[in-house]
């Protein structure tokens, strides 16, 4: 498979280049040449399959054959070591839990695949990278811990300062060895701005052999499909499926619509935002306006400037028609995603984290017009990675997974830097 960047201005490449080169050089986003599609037969017995297989499927049709069967399946197994439970909250209505993983985010699937895609790679030719991600709260834990203690990978994380939860904060900052955190003078916009510039200049891309962990590495969207595949395969005869993706940088969201184009039959996307509601708003008005973002409650969600926008233009040929039949879109502020956390929890026991809660919001407000539908919102992220937002609204303590009470344990290290490249850069003098 062969992948173009969206910016049409550079020349197509192999499945390993774009991983490498992350961002391509005109500014673009890498797509494949073509999105694949899967056979009837496939959907036919979907509901039969184990995730690896389906996963499998998925990822060797962008892949080819660049990275052997054997190998391929090893990197699936590897990624998907946890479950991706689907929980009924009401009838009706099911929660996709993606926060099994070792971070306690949706991330760890997409990072622990590209972590071990480059490894591939990079064990087969020796070659050295340094990874540069922004993160507004979990993508930079997940990388971190899908790439430490991996040889010839340096990993670089930016993040907001004073603009992510404590825990979120104990994890990026407490790896050691290869991983290393700097906190931004600035917002996460300023971080994903810093990664493409630095991605834009040849001198330190090519000095450093810069690599990016961000969504914006194809290696981390293929993976996001499998658990749309998976949820298709648990509930397929229930009724037709609607799913609602709580939405910042629009990647869960487009590895979904890449899914639907590979012939996966779900019936309605649904982009669900806080009041950071750029992709919303664009879907009303056909005016795609990116803005600085707004601090919430959700603050991974907190982006301005979604980056992935312009993969969901390609899906859809860019006609804004055809992108607001395809996705509806709806924003909630902070008021009602807590009171959502609240109620929910009093009324059903099931305890969502403040993203989840917009997913719900948005699943709702498009099942009052399709109530025989079959609706899932995916459950990004643990509760307990936002404790600090969630126990004051539920009175109550939230039970910390061990693993995420052990990153609390540990000693913060980061570096202070302002939201600028020569900051950027007198850290990578430091590699
Ligand atoms: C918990 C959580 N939910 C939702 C999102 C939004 O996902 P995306 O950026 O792919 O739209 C993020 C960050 O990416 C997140 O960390
Ligand atoms: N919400 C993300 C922001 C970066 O998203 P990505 O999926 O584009 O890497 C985070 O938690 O860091």
């Amino acid at each position: 498979m062969k992948y173009y960047s969206t910016n049409r201005q550079v020349p197509e490449v192999s499945y390993e280049e774009a991983i490498f080169n992350g961002l391509p050089d005109d500014n673009g986003l890498y797509m494949p040449e073509t999105i694949p599609t899967l056979p009837a037969d496939f959907f036919e017995n979907i509901g039969d399959m184990k995730l690896h297989d389906i996963a499998y499927e998925v990822a060797s049709r962008f892949i080819g054959e660049e990275i052997p069967e054997k190998e391929l399946r090893r990197i699936v197994e590897e990624t998907l070591s946890f479950d991706l439970p689907i929980v009924e909250v009401e009838k009706g209505i099911y929660s996709l839990e993606l926060y099994h993983g070792p971070t306690c985010a949706f991330k760890d699937v997409g990072a622990r695949f590209l972590a071990r895609c480059l490894s591939y790679f990079s064990a087969k030719e020796g070659k050295k990278s340094t990874i540069l991600v922004a993160t507004s709260g979990d993508t930079g834990a997940a990388v971190g811990s899908g790439f430490y203690g991996v040889e010839n990978i340096e990993v670089i994380i930016l993040y907001p300062k004073g603009k992510i939860s404590k825990i979120q904060e104990q994890q990026l900052t407490t790896f050691g060895k290869n991983i290393q955190a700097c906190e931004v003078r600035g917002t996460f916009d300023d971080c994903q701005k810093m990664v493409k510039d630095a991605f834009l200049n040849k001198e330190l891309k090519e000095k450093y052999n810069l690599t990016s962990a961000n969504s914006i590495n194809m290696a981390r969207l293929i993976p996001q499909s499998f658990y749309y595949f998976w949820t298709y395969a648990m509930l397929k005869d229930m009724g037709d499926l609607v799913v609602s993706v709580p939405s910042g940088n629009f990647g869960n969201l487009t590895a979904g619509l890449l899914g639907q184009k590979m012939g996966l039959p779900i019936k309605q996307f649904i982009a669900s935002t806080n009041v950071n509601d750029i992709v919303p708003s664009y879907l009303t008005s056909g005016q795609f306006e990116p803005r600085p973002s707004t601090s919430t409650i959700s603050n991974a969600m907190d982006v301005g400037n979604p980056s992935n926008f312009y993969r969901m233009k390609e899906v859809f040929g860019s006609s804004w028609e055809d992108m607001k039949e395809g996705v509806k879109g709806y924003a909630y502020d902070d008021k009602i995603t807590a009171e959502t956390v609240a109620d929910i929890y009093r009324k059903t026991d099931y305890l969502m984290d403040p993203h989840g809660a917009v997913g719900y919001l948005g699943l709702k407000e498009y099942m009052k017009d399709h109530p025989n539908s079959i609706g899932v919102f995916l459950e990004t992220a643990h509760p307990a990675k936002f404790g600090d937002v969630v126990e004051p609204i539920i009175k109550q303590e939230v039970e910390m997974p061990e693993r995420l009470a052990e990153f609390a344990r540990r000693t913060k290290v980061s570096t202070e830097i302002d939201a600028t490249q020569e900051e950027l850069k007198k850290v990578l003098e430091t590699l």
